[in-house]
């Protein structure tokens, strides 16, 4: 934390209590000093002088992730926790505060993202040992994760308007957005005092130039029904870019990356002076890779052979959300779930795999993956400053890693073995995995992070 003297005063500390008629003095003076974290409050204020904080929600189809910053600027990381094992019960409870750990397998039946949210919201603020946050009144700001934004560029404040203009779009991408807006529609209704800001998976993305992002179709029933690439975990990536910039030493307008963002969604992006170029999911986050349990990118066709149901509404859709059958099968019973029948992808990226199924999964990744790694380092001109890998089996599997970066020698790249089997270490943002310090393209590993309710 950076201090500084206001005259008369010591900043050295975070949260500064004086008599109300001195308030705006120092929160003037503080403002005009370079004070990282500063805030003034006045003694009679007792309520106002608690520390606010910012709760920001990830809900997945299988999980729900909440993360606890105090509301100053930069935020500082209070706490997580998260519900997972939503579709594949019993779930399990988790909390991280500082050294603090706690997992337990969760009795209660949540079957929905927002039972989920509810029971983690309870836990929070009963238990003790997160006693920074006692309760809702803390709350300034709910800050969701939305994966498809439609054509917002940016986080946007939700009432009335942009509420209803994002139920529009809900179909769009069915088993991310419906989760999301469940508990957007829940904090509306239950907690009306506090202000929820939704922030875009899609958003980083609109920068893609108008012949990537356009499918060759009737541009008038394109253009109608918002039909072209989007593109997701754009959340994950500016974090990404701003890390890895940062790592570099680079201003991050001037960074050029290929970054995969592979764990259960898997994608991948060209990022070009600071804005993404490309990415390999589109109108929905179906396309591109194969994940955990979406078959990727299929010849649309093969959606008329796969079955005469195709267009039927599946048995899982509900009164609030449509989902075809040829939507279900292809997001939630393709990909690794339908090849080998785990959707756990450390079966599979082993040295000796089970079976040859296991096999076939891991080399139908490697090809896919090489697939965009050719095509972005063409769109990037060969200038790129680094390939990162990231998410859960980015930043997990060596194996993965080491099969890619070998296939990549000839656009210069290099793996140090003993770096990349030791992997990136608690709490190390970024990580060098490259051979030799030499110039050339970096291979990277960033633990990302799709909770920082930071705009980009
Ligand atoms: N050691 C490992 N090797 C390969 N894959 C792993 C390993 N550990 C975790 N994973 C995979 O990471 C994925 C989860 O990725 P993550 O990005 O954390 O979650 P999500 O995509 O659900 O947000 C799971 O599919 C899991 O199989
Ligand atoms: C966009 C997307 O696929 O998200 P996730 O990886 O969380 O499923
Ligand atoms: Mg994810």
């Amino acid at each position: 934390m950076s201090t500084g003297i206001v005259p008369g005063f010591d900043l050295g500390a975070e949260i500064i209590l004086c008599k109300p008629t001195l308030t705006s003095y120092i929160r003037k003076t503080c403002s005009e000093l370079p004070l990282d974290h500063c805030i003034v409050y006045s003694t009679t204020d007792n309520r106002e002088a608690r520390m606010k904080s910012i709760l920001s929600v990830n809900a997945g189809s299988s999980s729900v992730k909440i993360n606890f910053y105090t509301f100053e600027n930069p935020p500082r990381s209070i706490a997580d926790a998260e519900i997972s094992g939503i579709t594949a019960p019993p779930p399990i409870f988790k909390y991280q505060q500082g050294d603090k750990k706690h997992k337990e397998q969760v009795d209660e039946k949540l079957g929905t993202p927002q039972e989920a949210f509810n029971y983690l919201l309870k836990r929070c603020f009963e238990t003790a040992e997160l006693s920074e946050i006692t309760s809702v009144d803390d709350l300034q700001y709910i800050c969701h994760r939305i994966v498809h934004g439609g054509d917002y560029r940016e986080a946007v404040e939700i009432n009335d308007e942009t509420y209803h203009h994002l139920e529009s779009f809900e179909d769009l991408a069915p088993l991310h957005n419906f989760s999301a807006l469940e508990i957007v529609r829940h904090c509306r209704t239950e907690l009306p005092k506090v202000k929820s800001i939704t922030f875009f998976d899609s958003a980083f993305h609109h920068t893609i130039p108008e012949p990537v992002r356009t499918y060759a179709i009737n541009q008038e029933v394109a253009k109608a029904n918002g039909l072209r690439k989007y593109g997701f975990h754009g959340i994950s990536y500016s974090f990404i870019l701003r890390s890895v910039a940062q790592f570099l030493k680079k201003p991050a307008e001037k960074t050029n990356l290929i970054v995969m963002h592979i764990g259960s969604g898997a994608s991948i992006c060209a990022i070009k002076d600071g804005q993404s170029i490309d990415t390999s999911m589109g109108l929905t986050p179906l396309a591109g890779l194969p994940g955990a349990t979406r078959s990727g990118d299929i010849d649309p066709s093969l959606v008329f052979h796969y079955t005469n149901e195709a267009r039927k509404l599946s048995p899982a859709s509900t009164k609030e959300m449509h989902i075809s059958t040829a939507e279900e099968i292809l997001n939630k019973k393709s990909g690794w779930k339908a090849l080998t029948g785990t959707t756990d992808f450390s079966e599979i990226a082993v040295p000796n795999p089970p079976t040859k199924a296991h096999k076939l999964a891991f080399d139908i990744f490697v090809d896919r993956i090489l697939g965009y790694i050719g095509n972005y380092y063409l769109k990037l001109n060969g200038q790129i400053d680094g390939v990162v890998f990231s998410g859960g089996i980015g930043e997990k599997s060596a194996l993965l890693r080491k099969t890619l970066v070998d296939k990549c020698h000839c656009l210069g790249l290099g793996l140090d073995d003993a770096a990349n089997d030791k992997g990136p270490g608690d709490g190390e943002t970024v990580k060098d995995l490259s051979q030799g310090s030499g110039k050339g393209p970096r291979v990277l590993v960033c633990q990302t992070n799709e909770q920082v309710c930071l705009r980009s």
